[in-house]
């Protein structure tokens, strides 16, 4: 199957009725305020808006309350969660709604741990680990870290663009790739250009399936 494609930490109605058209699965509206990327109820929902219908919308936070995702969840047509945080498995499954877990994966992480914890996640994020940031950085991480029997379908962020994404694509075959710095041409402006090279790389690394290296 190939991968999906989420494209995180849109701003503007544009950018992202351009990401759908080109092929983008899902969009991401980052609502955390010390992001770049941080959007306001009333962005998020001129943003939503402007899609075509069958583009997952996912709300990212990072430590946020329960009253500011039930605030969001109230205001916004919301499909899929994104806990970028340290939130316990137990507040992210407390919502009723299909959520991811982001991991900030470094030498030691236990993702099979991870993934037992956060079982009923519809997937497991990773993402690079920076010290003193939660994610957005642009950066990779060692993707030898992911261990190929993974129980939930994995997605990997972290650092990915239109020049290393086929290669990631190829090393962990992930059930989705997800990326926010990669594609853009100025915090939280999207690139048309990026974000079409970046799909076309996705798709083009699938066409490759000898290098594959997960099992299916
Ligand atoms: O995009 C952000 O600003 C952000 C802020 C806080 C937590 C997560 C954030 N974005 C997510 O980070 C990863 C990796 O992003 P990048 O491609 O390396 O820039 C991705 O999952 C974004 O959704």
């Amino acid at each position: 199957m190939s991968a999906r494609i989420k494209i995180c930490g849109f701003t503007r109605p544009e950018d992202a009725l351009a990401a759908a058209r080109l092929g983008a699965d899902a969009i991401g509206l980052v609502f955390y305020a010390p992001s770049p990327r941080h959007v306001s109820i009333a962005q998020a929902q001129a943003i939503i808006a402007a899609l075509p219908p069958f583009v997952s919308v996912v709300a990212l936070f990072v430590n946020a309350s329960r009253e500011e995702v039930e605030n969001v969840l109230a205001h916004c047509a919301i499909d899929i969660l994104q806990f970028h945080g340290e939130e316990s498995p137990e507040f992210c499954r407390s919502f009723q709604r299909p959520y991811l877990k982001a991991v900030r994966v470094q030498p030691g992480t236990d993702l099979m741990a991870l993934a037992a914890q956060y079982h009923d996640a519809r997937g497991l994020l990773t993402d690079a680990f920076v010290e003193g940031a939660h994610g957005g950085t642009g950066k990779t991480f060692d993707w030898t870290l992911i261990p190929p029997q993974l129980p939930l379908p994995l997605v990997l962020s972290g650092g990915l663009d239109e020049h290393n994404v086929a290669a990631a694509v190829a090393r962990v075959s992930p059930a989705a790739v997800d990326v926010s710095s990669g594609v853009e041409s100025g915090k939280g402006i999207k690139s048309p250009q990026r974000m079409a090279s970046f799909i076309a790389a996705v798709r083009a690394a699938q066409n490759d399936v000898s290098i594959s290296m997960r099992p299916v």
